[in-house]
């Protein structure tokens, strides 16, 4: 067609606007240039490929909803797809690849409630853990916070036992969601733009991009292959627990179809291990602040627990889910969701988007719209609390991405972030060390959370005191 493409910035001839794009927060320049540009679509190249953010939810309602069958692909990204040898994951294969569906479905069932509700009582043992490390070296929250998150999810996709804080896989686990962010930064690789590169050798003076995604894969490999043949060897040996890998291994199973089961349970755990963190780290940051919604949540756990929290509790916690969509909406987990690609030509709103362009949904800027949120910056559950005003749309409908590639894990990562979150206000109060006025500030990654201030941690209960 004729008509032209989204506004945006053009950049330099050759490279685009590669020399603009922001090293921090590029959702808020994002937003930035859709505002200056006008319009609820945004346009700009890097190199020889195009890039369309959607910051506005109707936007992302046309294209990713109504036209989720041609809005479903992933950018091809040579660098960690196929020199980080990334490409047969879940995140990155083609939804048309028949392997996605097989994926999905494998997903759907060991994340869905039934399954959820199987794996309570480990979820409350790592609670329990959680707690218990608070309570004795408060300062380190934030590695316990990880601990936790690292170790239900080993146990359920591989009943793998994460014995103490220096266990490999919590710290591979942070290494490997760096190594993707880096792998898979706009502009850095050459070889995203002309793949004719990957056939570079790896001892070639300009190969470093190879020798760094060799390294980089012997990471990401560490998380799927050292587990899996862990459980293999458990089964063996007849001393397995239960797990996703565990329940889906036959022995003398075809090569292909272990495979399947191989990069379903490495999705778990790239999936959940450092989403989980972000958004327990930055609900922690945000009670510090707002002692107000922290008393009133404390308040409704207590009405409802004898004791400690149990999984059977979370849902009746209606304060503390709206404290939960606020925490989501006001600090996003993945700002830009995870982007997708589009595999036909198409056009919207007078514009032509051109089929392989990588379309990238502004979650940031579709939570923080003051249309829709009123006062966006400022932190108040009570826009989810039925009856306490307008009602607000629901963040549940865009933090978990959209489309077919909508999050498998939301029914998991819910019950299990409620369950943390309320423990941890069972057993404590979170206050700030200083009284100075702290200013929010995010992490930039694939995922992204508050950064960490000075907190206190107060027992709330006289026994722990004591201890
Ligand atoms: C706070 C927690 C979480 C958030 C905010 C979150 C968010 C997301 C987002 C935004 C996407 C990209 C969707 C898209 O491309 O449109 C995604 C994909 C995905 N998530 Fe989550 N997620 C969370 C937890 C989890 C957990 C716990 C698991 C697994 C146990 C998981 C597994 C996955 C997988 C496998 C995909 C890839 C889906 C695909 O490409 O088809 N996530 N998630």
């Amino acid at each position: 067609t004729n008509l032209p493409l989204p506004p945006g910035p053009r950049g330099k001839l050759f490279s685009g606007v590669k020399d603009q794009l922001p090293k921090s927060e590029p959702w808020k320049t994002y937003a930035q240039w859709g505002a200056n540009y006008g319009g609820p679509i945004l346009c700009f190249r890097v190199y020889n490929r195009l890039t369309v953010v959607l910051n506005t939810r109707a936007a992302v309602h046309d294209l990713f909803g109504s036209r989720a069958d041609i809005y479903s692909g992933r950018p091809m990204s040579w660098m960690y797809g196929v020199i980080c040898g990334r490409a047969n994951s879940i995140f990155n294969i083609p939804a048309s690849h028949p392997r996605h569906k097989i994926y999905r479905r494998l997903l759907q069932r060991g994340l869905g409630p039934e399954a959820v509700k199987t794996y309570a009582p480990n979820l409350e043992d790592e609670a329990g853990v959680l707690i218990r490390g608070m309570q004795h070296t408060p300062e380190q929250y934030e590695k316990h916070i990880r601990r936790n998150a690292a170790a239900v999810i080993m146990k359920v996709a591989f009943g793998y036992p994460i014995s103490d804080e220096d266990d490999p896989f919590i710290s591979v686990a942070e290494q490997a969601s760096k190594i993707s962010g880096w792998a898979l930064a706009p502009g850095r690789w050459l070889v995203d733009y002309w793949p004719i590169l990957r056939f570079i050798p790896s001892w070639f003076p300009f190969a470093h991009f190879k020798r760094q995604g060799s390294e980089w894969r012997s990471t990401l490999n560490f998380l799927s292959d050292i587990p899996h043949n862990w459980v293999k060897s458990q089964i063996a040996a007849g001393t397995n627990i239960p797990s996703f890998t565990s329940q889906l291994l036959r022995p003398e199973m075809a090569e292909e179809a272990e495979d399947i089961v191989k990069w379903s349970a490495g999705a778990l755990y790239a999936g959940a291990a450092d989403t989980t963190v972000s958004a327990t780290i930055s609900f922690v940051m945000l009670m510090a602040l707002h002692p107000a919604v922290q008393k009133r949540a404390q308040a409704e756990i207590d009405s409802i627990t004898s004791g400690i929290p149990q999984f059977a509790d979370v849902y009746r916690l209606p304060y503390l889910l709206a404290v939960l969509k606020e925490v989501m909406r006001y600090a996003p987990v993945a700002n830009l969701a995870l982007p997708h690609q589009v595999t036909q030509d198409d056009t919207y709103a007078g514009y032509r988007i051109p089929a392989g362009a990588t379309i990238v949904p502004n979650v940031y800027a579709i939570l923080h719209d003051a249309e829709t949120y009123p006062d966006p910056f400022l932190f108040d559950p009570d826009r989810f609390v039925a009856g306490a005003g307008p009602a607000q749309p629901d963040p549940g409908k865009y933090i978990w991405g959209f489309g077919r590639r909508t999050c498998p894990g939301i029914r998991f990562a819910e019950p299990v972030l409620l369950l943390n979150m309320a423990s941890i206000l069972y057993h404590f109060t979170i206050s700030r060390n200083s009284k100075a006025h702290v200013v929010v500030e995010f992490t930039t990654g694939i995922t992204s959370h508050i950064k960490p201030f000075g907190i206190h941690l107060t027992p709330r209960h006289c026994e722990e005191m004591k201890s």
